[in-house]
């Protein structure tokens, strides 16, 4: 039998935890009709500062209720990947959600989201081979398929993404623009730590000589950047010869693109992307560059 809603599921003073998809979606839909607007922040957990200025950004907006989605999603690990040694700290997460004053924790079991026999899944287009997907085969149709799913359960006005996954939030502008989802995606700048290492939950893996190597990424990225007005060969230039310089890093791909990632332009706005690994950790990270306008 279904629960009725209680007043705390209208006005949580704390923040609940959800497990049940159908009772979310209850309790959203009862905080939609009392005129409340739902921002939805979709993460794995393992939460720290990046995550953090998400909610930060999903609060700016007037009259909002906060939803963060923790789901280590299966389907967007290829086989040999990291699924089940992925940090899972629902725990601290929770209490991050607390401090955040976040108003819901929706963090489901895999088989309340994945029904048993179901074959349909979003198909991200020839971008979703390209960059990480050609890395990560399958990756993004496994993000863009969950993804969907929480648009749908949790139906929010606004969902706040990083930046620091330019490529798949891309994807999800796409998809929401493609598929007709009547969600605002929010793309927020990603947060570093004081030497420029982009924040992630995989960062934890690294031991103490990876993770000074770890930051050859993002000084790649500025050395790139700081020649721009040079043009596209000066930017791939500057930042291949800061990650050659570091022998532990072992590079994917490193890439200038449009900002929607198509082909990079001559000049004007673009996006400059690398993804490495480093000991067996692979970290991506990317900045936006403006080419070829610069005096230099
Ligand atoms: N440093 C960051 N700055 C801003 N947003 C971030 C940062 N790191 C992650 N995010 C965003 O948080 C959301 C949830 O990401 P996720 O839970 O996978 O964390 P993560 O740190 O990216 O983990 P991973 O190690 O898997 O890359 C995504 O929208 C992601 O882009
Ligand atoms: C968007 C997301 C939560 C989907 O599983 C994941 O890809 C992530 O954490 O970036
Ligand atoms: N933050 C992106 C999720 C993934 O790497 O699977």
């Amino acid at each position: 039998m279904t629960k009725p809603l209680t007043k705390d599921d209208y006005a949580p003073d704390d923040v609940t935890v959800h497990r049940d998809p159908d009772r979310l979606r209850r309790v959203v839909r009862a905080l939609r009709a009392a005129g409340r607007n739902i921002a939805l922040v979709p993460t794995m957990g393992a939460l720290h500062a990046g995550h953090r200025k998400l909610i930060r950004e999903a609060h700016v907006m007037q009259n909002t209720v906060v939803v963060v989605s923790i789901f280590v999603n299966p389907t967007q690990f290829g086989p040999n990947e990291d699924f089940a040694a992925y940090p899972r700290t629902f725990e601290s997460d929770v209490d991050v959600c607390r401090e955040e004053r976040v108003g819901l924790v929706f963090a489901p079991a895999a088989e309340d989201v994945y029904l048993p026999g179901a074959t349909v899944t979003v198909s991200p287009g020839p971008l979703g081979d390209e960059l990480e997907g050609a890395s990560r085969p399958g990756h993004f149709a496994g993000v863009l398929t969950v993804v969907s799913k929480l648009f749908n359960i949790v139906q929010p006005t606004y969902a706040v993404f990083g930046e620091k996954d330019y490529q798949q939030l891309t994807l999800i502008h796409r998809m929401a623009r493609d598929l007709n989802f009547p969600v605002d995606v929010v793309g927020v700048p990603t947060v570093r730590e004081a030497d420029g290492l982009a924040l992630s939950s995989r960062n934890r893996y690294l031991s103490e000589a990876e993770r000074a190597a770890a930051t050859a990424l993002s000084a790649a990225l500025v050395a790139g950047a700081h020649v721009s007005g040079q043009g596209a060969d000066a930017v791939l230039g500057a930042a291949s010869a800061t990650l050659a310089a570091e022998p532990a890093v072992d590079l994917d791909y490193l890439e200038l693109r449009a900002p929607d990632l198509g082909p990079a332009p001559e000049n004007g706005d673009a996006r400059l992307l690398v993804a490495a690994r480093v000991g067996a950790t692979r970290l991506i990270d990317n900045i936006a560059v403006l080419l070829g306008t610069g005096d230099e």
